[in-house]
């Protein structure tokens, strides 16, 4: 797939993304679960068209970010990958309950703790943190970015809307503060909905968009600019 243009798209501030969600939500009448399946599925899909099959390392946070990520591995496995999941903090949420069942039955591995063996696996899917984290990173999340940090250079990442652990405005901690706090440096990034300003720090090979669920009249109200997806696909490169 070509890039696109993404000169005049916008980027958005923290606030102004949770308020687009909300608006998605209480204006428009759609559920966490509809927009989740659609963001989630273009990450899987978003990887199939970048990254070999192989097996995929998916790091789950306690939030919706997480939820995207159970999503993608389900599909994921449905594409031929081999998924496996590491969810240190279980949410109680019926939601997010409900699609560990539906991955548990679908065989994919729940991992207990970071494996020692990282190196089995061609791809980390980051799936921490979305649009509502606020610094600084809490255990065990911050071992976990440590570890990532330390094998990036042979096991790329793939961040979904937000590289874990980055500011959602100012980006990469070191950009924002002067301590050694662990930074990912994700391999590839997909913004859902719209870019966060943070993405303006990324600097990895593939910048993609995803989540093509924006009404027209949202994206014009909040001037998006969002470029047009090619054909039926949901998700197109930026960068
Ligand atoms: N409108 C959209 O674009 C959509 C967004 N979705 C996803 O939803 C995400 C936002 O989800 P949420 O608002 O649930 O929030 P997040 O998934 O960004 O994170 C919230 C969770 O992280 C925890 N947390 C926050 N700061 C922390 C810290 N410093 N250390 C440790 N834990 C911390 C909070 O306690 C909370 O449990 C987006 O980034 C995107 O991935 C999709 O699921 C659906 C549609
Ligand atoms: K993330």
């Amino acid at each position: 797939m070509t890039s696109t243009n993404s000169n005049q798209i916008k980027y958005l501030g923290q606030e102004e993304a949770i308020n687009i969600d909300k608006e998605l939500f209480n204006e428009y009448g759609f559920s966490v679960d509809q927009l989740m399946e659609l963001a989630g599925l273009s990450c899987a899909q978003a990887i199939y068209s970048f990254y070999p099959k192989g097996k995929v390392l998916v790091i789950v946070g306690p939030g919706n970010n997480g939820g995207d990520g159970i999503v993608a591995a389900r599909h994921l496995q449905l594409f031929g990958f081999s998924p496996e999941i590491l969810y240190p903090k279980p949410s109680k949420s019926d939601l997010m309950e409900r699609l560990v069942k539906q991955t548990t039955l679908m065989n994919i591995p729940y991992l207990k703790s970071l494996p020692t063996n990282l190196d089995e696996f061609s791809l980390i899917v980051d799936a921490m943190f979305g649009f509502s984290f606020k610094p600084p990173i809490r255990d065990p999340f911050n071992d976990i970015i440590k570890t990532l940090q330390s094998h990036q250079k042979t096991l790329p990442v793939f961040s979904i809307d937000i590289p874990s652990g980055w500011h959602v405005e100012d980006g990469p901690p070191a950009a924002s503060s002067s301590n050694d706090t662990p930074s990912i440096q994700p391999d590839s990034l997909i913004s859902l909905t719209a870019p966060k300003l943070c993405a303006k720090h990324f600097q990895g090979r593939a910048h993609f968009l995803g989540g093509r669920f924006v009404p027209e009249l949202l994206a014009k109200k909040y001037s998006l600019n969002l470029p047009e997806y090619p054909e039926s696909n949901g998700f197109l490169r930026l960068q």
